[in-house]
C-alpha cells in the first residue's frame, strides 16, 4: 500500500476562488468540451452541465450533430465550435481508436495539439501520447487497465482494485500525466508525488453518467486554474482534480439526501456546494 495524502473539504475550500470585480468570463477560464457520440450524446450534456455548475467563465462545445443538438437545447450558454480556450475536456462518451470517426480523430486531436491542459476520460485515452501540454486522465479500474496495456506498469483491473491507491501512483509515472482513478474512494496521483485520496462522497454516485459529470467539474477547474499549473504543474493538476472529487462527492451526498440520484442531480447541487466550502474557507462567495 502506498502512502498517501487524505484531501478534506478545508483542503477543497483552499483551492476555490470566487470571481472578483475585474473578471470577466475569460479570465474565469473557458473550456473546451469535445466528448458524447452518436452512441452517448448524453454523456456531452452530463459533462457540459457539470462544467457551467462549477463555474467554468464559458464552454465551447465541439461534436456531431445530436450532442450538439442536446447540448445547446439544454444550455444556450454553450458556444458551439472552435476558438480559444484555456483548457480542454475530451472523451467521455466517445468510442475508442477502433471505432472513431474522422470527425472525431480530428477533435480528440484539436483537443491535445491545443497546448493547454487536457482532462481525458474514457474514449480519449488512448491518445493520451498526443499531448502537447499537462494532461490528467480521470479513468475507473477497467478504463485504467486499458490505458496501462502498453505501458510498463500493464494491471489488471482486478490488480488495480486491490490496491487504488498503488495503481494511480504507478499509472502517473508510466504514462506521464496525473490520474484521477474513480472509485468509492478517488485516488489522484501525479507523477513522483505522494497519491492523494477523497472519499467525501456517497454509494449512490455509482450511477450512469456520475463520471461524465466530474469530468465537467474538473474541466472548469482546470480551465480556471492555468496559472496555478503553470506554476506548479502536475501538483496544481493533482489538487484541482483531488478538489473536482471532492466538490462532486459533496454534491452527490447534497443530491442524495439518503436516496438515488440521477447524474443530472449531482451538476445542480454544485453551485451551493461551491458557495458552502467558499463560505467554511473563509472566502465569501459574491
Ligand atoms: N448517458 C450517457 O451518455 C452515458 C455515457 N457513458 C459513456 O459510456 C462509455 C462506456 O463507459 P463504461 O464505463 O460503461 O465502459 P466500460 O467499457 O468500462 O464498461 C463496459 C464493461 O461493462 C460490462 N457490462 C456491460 N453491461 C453490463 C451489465 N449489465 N452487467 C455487468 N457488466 C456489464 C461490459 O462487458 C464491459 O466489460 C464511456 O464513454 C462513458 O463516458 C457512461 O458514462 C454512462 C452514461
Ligand atoms: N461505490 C461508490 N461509492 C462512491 N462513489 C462511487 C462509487 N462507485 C462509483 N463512484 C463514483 O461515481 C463516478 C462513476 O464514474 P464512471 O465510472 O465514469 O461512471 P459513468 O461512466 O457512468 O459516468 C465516479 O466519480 C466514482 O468515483
Amino acid at each position: 500500500m502506498t502512502a498517501e495524502r487524505v484531501w478534506t473539504a478545508d483542503d477543497a475550500a483552499r483551492m476555490l476562488r470566487a470571481p472578483v470585480a475585474g473578471d470577466d468570463k475569460y479570465t474565469r477560464g473557458v473550456l473546451g468540451v469535445a466528448t458524447g457520440s452518436e452512441a452517448f450524446p448524453g454523456a456531452a450534456v452530463l459533462g457540459v452541465e457539470g462544467a457551467i455548475r462549477a463555474g467554468a467563465g464559458m464552454v465551447r462545445y465541439l461534436g456531431p450533430a445530436t450532442p450538439t443538438g442536446l447540448v445547446l437545447h439544454r444550455r444556450p450558454e454553450v458556444v458551439l465550435g472552435e476558438g480559444r480556450v484555456q483548457a480542454w475536456l475530451v472523451g467521455s462518451g466517445m468510442p475508442g481508436a477502433a471505432d472513431r470517426t474522422q470527425t472525431d480523430q480530428q477533435r480528440v486531436g484539436l483537443a491535445f495539439n491545443d497546448g493547454v491542459p487536457v482532462v481525458a476520460d474514457a474514449g480519449a485515452l488512448d491518445r493520451i501520447d498526443a499531448a502537447t501540454a499537462p494532461v490528467v486522465i480521470t479513468p475507473h479500474y477497467r478504463e485504467l487497465e486499458r490505458a496501462l496495456d502498453r505501458s510498463s506498469a500493464a494491471l489488471t483491473a482486478a490488480e488495480i482494485a486491490a490496491d487504488a491507491s498503488t495503481a494511480a501512483a504507478r499509472a502517473a509515472e508510466a504514462l506521464g500525466v496525473t490520474v484521477l482513478l474513480k472509485g468509492a474512494t478517488t485516488y489522484v496521483a501525479a507523477p513522483g508525488a505522494e497519491p492523494i485520496s477523497v472519499a467525501l462522497g456517497t454509494h449512490w454516485l455509482a450511477t450512469a453518467g456520475s463520471g461524465d459529470v466530474l469530468g465537467g467539474i474538473l474541466g472548469a477547474f482546470v480551465a480556471g486554474g492555468t496559472d496555478l499549473i503553470g506554476q506548479r504543474g502536475h501538483d496544481a493538476l493533482a489538487e484541482l482534480a483531488a478538489t473536482a472529487a471532492a466538490v462532486h462527492g459533496l454534491a452527490g451526498v447534497a443530491a442524495s439526501a439518503g436516496g438515488p440520484i440521477a447524474a443530472l442531480d449531482i451538476a445542480h447541487a454544485v453551485p451551493a456546494v461551491i458557495a458552502g466550502l467558499l463560505r467554511g474557507g473563509g472566502n465569501p462567495p459574491r
